[in-house]
């Protein structure tokens, strides 16, 4: 075991000779870390823009639950919370009036309080998430929940009318503020979806067994859930993510064919050990 601060000990460790694998869990850090490395193996976890698309057809009190639930536990700040919702025009103005009374209904205030939205982990990523708001606000996104903040608090802020110039619709906030971006074709929401480089998970919701499939197959991420809300999972179930959200997959099995190393040795005896030909 090795303490130390990940930035002052983390290259020397990911580059010694001597370390057989790495595993990463974190943002672009991980990138640099697999950039600055050699040929030893990783396993990478980074970040998330977990999209949620929301069909014409879907239970939409289900769905804003979930992206309730989904997208502001922890105040946002897991890589597999929804990060933004794709919704079907035809259901857009319902399903938006029912995530706004499920995050008006949040308490804010500090974690001995037991409220369900705290300060973000650090003033440099409250500084980062106004960025997103601000640069959305610019361009004109429409603001369900006014945004505020006080110091690392930053109070559930829900952006509607989102379009795809503004940072917030590509970028991963890690904190309490969800993009809506309404489509016109659910193909408008997998090609947002699948143009991101982020791509951990992602989640769906349809009441068409048959469209979920074709969906869930056409989102190009680490793992797809059909009418609930994105997560890791139990511990046996693979998790991995796409493109720049990940090398490898994790989870028990996984994990150990990880860091295991395959070696074969090949006993050729002085005569067959069985007739051949
Ligand atoms: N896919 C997954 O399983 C998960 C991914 N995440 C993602 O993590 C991100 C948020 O976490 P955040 O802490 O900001 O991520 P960062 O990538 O900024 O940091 C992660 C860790 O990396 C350490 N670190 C910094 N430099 C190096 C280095 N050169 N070598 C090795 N380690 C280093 C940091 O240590 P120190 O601070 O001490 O310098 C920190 O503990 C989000 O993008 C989120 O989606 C979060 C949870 C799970
Ligand atoms: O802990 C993790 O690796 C991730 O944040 C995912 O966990 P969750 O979906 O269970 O929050």
């Amino acid at each position: 075991m090795s303490a130390g601060k990940g930035s002052e000990i983390g290259d020397y460790l990911t580059t010694h000779p001597k370390v057989n694998c790495v595993s990463f869990t974190g943002g672009d850090t991980g990138i640099s870390i697999c950039k600055k490395g050699g040929m030893t193996p990783y396993q990478m976890e980074l970040g998330g823009k977990d999209a949620c698309i929301v069909c014409a057809d879907a239970d939409i009190d289900l769905a804003a639950k979930n992206i309730v639930k989904g997208g502001y536990s922890y105040s946002g700040q897991r890589c597999t919370a929804v990060k933004v919702v794709l919704a079907a025009e035809e259901i857009a103005d319902e399903l938006v009036a029912k995530v706004k009374k499920g995050v008006e209904g949040l308490s804010v205030g500090m974690p001995e309080d037991d409220a369900a939205i705290t300060p973000v982990i650090s003033e440099s990523s409250a500084n980062f998430i106004e960025g997103l708001v601000r640069d959305a606000e610019a361009k004109n996104a429409t603001f369900v929940t006014p945004y505020k903040r006080e110091k690392n608090l930053i109070w559930p802020t829900l952006i509607d009318n989102v379009t795809a110039d503004m940072r917030i619709a590509w970028e991963e906030p890690f904190g309490p503020v969800m993009p809506i971006i309404r489509v016109k074709k659910i193909q408008d929401a997998i090609d947002h979806c699948n143009s991101n480089n982020l791509a951990l998970q992602g989640c769906l919701f349809t009441k068409d067994i048959n469209l979920a499939i074709r969906l869930s197959d056409a989102m190009s991420s680490g793992t797809i859930q059909v009418n609930a809300a994105p997560a890791r999972g139990p511990d046996h179930f693979p998790f991995q993510g796409f493109r720049d959200s990940g090398i490898g997959s994790q989870g028990i099995q996984n994990s150990l064919e990880m860091m295991v190393k395959v070696k074969t040795t090949v006993l050729n005896l002085d005569q067959p050990s069985y007739t051949v030909g």
